[in-house]
């Protein structure tokens, strides 16, 4: 069996007596591209919640690479290569693009701002950070403030300062929420390049998507596990289809 990066066992949550997740078991293969589907209320984003340490297990433990993580912080996980984006990478909407992604890598080092800081080191993430907009197709955009890129030039900018902490599984919560069918095939490139030699596990609702990009899906229905494989297999099980009656959004 391939290398699980993340593992979960038993893993449960119960909020005041309501148990969002029960019992979960997932394996995320190292190197893959792996979904969390499932109808509203399904559990995704507590499921989500609980891999990235921003909500704390009732009961199960969770393994990124065969070591138990479960009592660690959001930051600790991060600095372990363990990455949600949009989590340590908010985007100050006065800066530029370049001058975000150059905060992100000087973070990633931690370095605090220093006036002092050699030109030498400046100029070194000045040339990273260049390499990283290109990567995400935003060089054009590299002395834009933040704040004035369009919305999908937004999400890659988060994309950019995620990747300069070099993380080795990014977490995606709904990359493609809220974009226009052009912003959604560019952006679902974006994260497939993005995801060479590393792994990445997203919620993600546009099925369309999944099916083209994931090598892996999980759905989730009423915090469990309904069936987990490729999309083949689990696009023609009965319990999927039924799940998501009335349930999808199809967007
Ligand atoms: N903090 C909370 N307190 C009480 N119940 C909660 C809390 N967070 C989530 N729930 C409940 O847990 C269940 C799962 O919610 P969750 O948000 O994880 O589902 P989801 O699959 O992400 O749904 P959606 O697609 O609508 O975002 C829902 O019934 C929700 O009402």
């Amino acid at each position: 069996m391939p290398e699980a990066i993340i593992e979960t066992r038993g893993l449960t949550k119960n909020f005041r007596g309501f148990t969002a997740i029960n019992n979960i078991s997932i394996r995320i293969e190292s190197g893959t591209i792996h979904a969390l589907i499932g109808a509203n209320g399904a559990g995704k984003t507590t499921c989500f919640n609980l891999l990235t340490k921003f909500l704390e297990p009732s009961a199960g433990s969770i393994l990124y690479q065969g070591r138990d993580i479960t009592r660690l912080k959001p930051d600790q996980v991060a600095r372990l290569g363990m990455v949600r984006s949009f989590q340590i990478s908010a985007v100050f909407g006065h800066l530029s693009a370049l001058e975000n992604v150059k905060l992100a890598l000087q973070r990633q080092r931690g370095e605090s701002y220093d006036f002092w800081a050699s030109h030498h080191r400046l100029d070194h993430h000045r040339e990273r950070a260049m390499a990283l907009l290109v990567d995400v197709g935003l060089e054009p955009w590299a002395d834009t403030a933040a704040a004035e890129l369009p919305y999908g030039r937004k999400r890659a900018l988060e994309l950019a300062t995620t990747l300069a902490l070099e993380p080795e599984v990014m977490l995606l919560d709904e990359p493609l929420a809220g974009m226009g069918t052009e912003d959604v095939g560019r952006t679902a490139e974006l994260i497939r390049r993005v995801a060479e030699g590393r792994s990445v596990l997203m919620v993600e609702h546009n099925l369309g998507v999944v099916a083209e990009l994931c090598d892996r899906i999980t759905v989730l229905a009423r915090g469990e596990v309904l069936v987990e494989g490729d999309y083949a297999t689990v696009s023609r099980d009965p319990r999927v289809i039924e799940s998501y009656i009335g349930g999808a959004r199809h967007d």
